[in-house]
């Protein structure tokens, strides 16, 4: 008995992935497959863990496995689970909108894609799931019972704008999705899915791990009758059970791909075997890109937790610290009840001693990749640096290795400056390039890499050929504030504190050259810190200035403008920090303004002089100015009057 027929209309972003999908030029369509089964295994996983949890409700979970049965006539494919099943809503929100995680990207890169723009592309790179179908079928009809419901949904769509939805009585458990084929056209990698042979391949290559019996019915014939037995095409063998020696590349890289629900290729497999008291196994990736959401809310943090082989959750929080979000991967405990739940996990000792484990196994395997396969932890630190970085404030622990494994951008000058990777260091090679003498790290945090290299605090380096760390990550401005010290070393902003750069035969030397220009401008500089006292803290002469006439700079301990700046934007209250003003005694325009001040400490040139120096050091790092129109008036004059002068 079916009930009344509704049509629908997909979501706007949905039907736009659709017409992509059905006019795909995307050549490996064989993956729709995998996309089905590894929904059908992930509805299994969740019927069964449902039975555990909800025992009330009647959940045949007897024979869970999936089915996968060809029609040559009708030209259909059908797959089918006995698993968790969908609601109608269901249907609607999972099936009929983009509502998963992670497609806010997708959707802007659609909202700017051309119908006729590669979207093969696209689809790599977000992954399309059950959409996927219609690479291959131009009408896909589903039939789904969720598991303690009675009424069933079906739902048919030829993928073109809309869908239909009604309720169907006397279905089975679970999921069946039926394909109507398109023609094969095997130019087009459109091969003909109704065939045994290519099922069975697909099936081998993508789905081969996966722990329920994927089947199917095959004819033969035997003494001239047809005898139709059922086979099954997986070997279902849990792949972290098998020794890493023989599992293949392809095998991890699917497993991957089922694990982790992504369309890239792992960039490192990890593989743990802990024996003794407390027994598991681990199979870590490593991902090539870093997905769209790994800096908003949405990314889920976390690996898959399995205990005994019975899947128990995904995104399981407990096992990876959040500064290793990125990793996916399976963990398989054995001595852990079936029933764990999250608040238990919280409180396991067992697993927090395994998070350690694995955390301090991702780290090693970073640091052999950074000894052995540059290349690799070029892409790695390229992709997860940002992340990695976080752990420096978290992970006190770990914090030595994760010096040891980052990568910075520092003002070495290389042949090949235009590649931004090649100017990457990290803090041994900085530390062994140190200069004779110079017992710190010299770092400069900064918004852009722009800002910080023609920043007026890096001239007396420049001019001394020291190197400085350019730190250009929100996370860097943090980091540093609690790291002190990699190898003895302590880090040094050369924004911050004073700068001391000469040995001490030059200051010997300059002594009494430093007294005589202190002398000189005691006058001047009380006078400006006192007209300036509004906007900083203190007035002084500068060290590290060779060519530009002023520059501020914090006390050692004072946070940064660009971190006050974070504080604020989160919502945390924080007092405005007055900055130090370091004036250049050898420029022109300070020596000029001193001499003017001498003569008329009242002229007007000589206040207007001071607020310009004051104002060029807030833009010279890239800050903004407190009042730009008044600073603007003041330059117009001060040029007016220049120019008025010439002429
Ligand atoms: N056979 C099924 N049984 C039960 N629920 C299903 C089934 N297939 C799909 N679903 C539900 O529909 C959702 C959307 O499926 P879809 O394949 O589009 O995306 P996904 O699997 O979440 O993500 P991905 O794009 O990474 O594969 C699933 O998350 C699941 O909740």
């Amino acid at each position: 008995m079916s009930t009344q027929v509704e049509e629908r209309e997909f979501q706007a972003e949905a039907r736009q992935l659709l017409e992509l999908l059905i006019h795909s030029v995307y050549s490996n369509k064989d993956t729709f497959l995998r996309e089905l089964i590894s929904n059908a295994s992930d509805a299994l996983d969740k019927a069964r863990l449902e039975s555990y949890r909800n025992k009330d409700l009647d959940i045949d979970t007897s024979d869970l496995h999936i089915e996968i049965t060809p029609d040559k006539d009708a030209r259909t494919l059908t797959v089918r689970d006995n698993g968790i099943g969908m609601s109608k809503d269901e249907v609607v929100t999972l099936i009929g909108t983009l509502a998963k995680s992670g497609t806010a990207e997708l959707r802007r890169a659609l909202a700017e894609a051309k119908n006729s723009e590669v979207p093969s592309e696209l689809i790599g790179q977000f992954g399309v799931g059950f959409y996927s179908t219609f690479m291959v079928a131009d009408k896909v009809t589903m039939v789904t019972r969720k598991v303690g419901e009675t009424t069933a949904t079906r739902w048919v769509s030829e993928g073109a704008g809309t869908y239909t939805i009604e309720d169907v009585e006397d279905a089975p458990q679970g999921t069946s999705i039926t394909l109507h084929l398109k023609d094969s056209d095997d130019d087009d990698h459109l091969f003909d899915y109704t065939a045994e042979w290519k099922i069975r391949e697909i099936v081998k290559r993508y789905s081969d791990f996966i722990s329920w019996p994927v089947r199917m019915d095959k004819e033969s014939t035997v003494d001239e009758e047809t005898v139709t037995e059922t086979v099954t095409l997986n070997s279902q063998k849990a792949l972290w059970a098998r020794p890493k020696s023989e599992v293949t590349d392809e095998e991890y890289a699917e497993f991957y791909k089922h694990v982790s629900h992504a369309w890239d290729e792992p960039l490192e497999v990890i593989s743990m075997k802990a024996e003794g008291t407390f027994e598991y196994q681990a199979l870590l990736f490593l991902p090539t890109h870093a997905p769209h959401d790994l800096f908003t809310r949405e990314h889920k943090r976390g690996v898959q937790l399995y205990v005994k082989r019975v899947f128990i959750m995904d995104n399981c929080e407990e096992l990876m610290p959040q500064y290793l979000r990125f990793v996916k991967g399976v963990v398989d405990a054995q001595d852990l009840s079936l029933n764990v739940s999250r608040e238990i996990l919280q409180q396991n000792r067992q697993i927090s001693r395994i998070q350690k484990r694995l955390v301090k196994k991702v780290l090693s395997t970073i640091k052999d990749m950074m000894a052995n396969e540059p290349e690799k932890y070029r892409t790695f630190w390229g992709e997860f640096g940002r992340v990695l970085k976080e752990g420096l404030l978290f992970d006190v622990d770990n914090r030595e290795t994760l010096l040891e494994v980052s990568s910075f951008v520092s003002t070495r000058k290389q042949e090949d400056t235009e590649d931004e990777q090649n100017r990457w260091t990290t803090l041994r090679e900085y530390v062994d390039r140190m200069k004779d003498g110079q017992d710190r790290i010299y770092y400069m945090t900064g918004e852009t890499r722009q800002l910080v290299e023609n920043s007026p605090h890096m001239e007396a380096f420049q001019a001394k050929g020291l190197e400085v760390l350019i730190l250009t990550d929100p996370v860097d401005e943090m980091w540093v504030e609690s790291v002190r010290e990699f190898d003895g070393k302590q880090f040094h902003s050369i924004a911050k504190g004073d700068v001391d750069l000469d040995s001490e035969e030059e200051k010997e030397a300059d002594e009494s050259d430093r007294e005589q220009r202190e002398k000189d401008f005691a006058e001047l500089l009380n006078w400006m810190k006192e007209t300036l006292t509004e906007d900083v803290k203190d007035v002084r002469l500068s060290s590290r200035l060779t060519t530009s006439p002023a520059c501020l700079v914090g006390d050692d301990f004072d946070i940064t403008p660009a971190l006050e700046r974070m504080y604020r934007a989160s919502g945390q209250p924080v007092p405005h920090i007055k900055r130090i003003l370091e004036i250049n005694p050898n420029h022109p325009l300070v020596t000029t303004l001193r001499t003017l001040h001498s003569r008329d400490a009242e002229g007007n040139n000589v206040k207007a002089t001071a607020e310009l120096l004051h104002g060029m050091a807030v833009l010279a790092e890239g800050g903004e100015l407190k009042d730009p129109a008044g600073f603007t008036k003041v330059l117009a004059d001060t040029l007016a009057n220049t120019i008025g002068g010439e002429s």
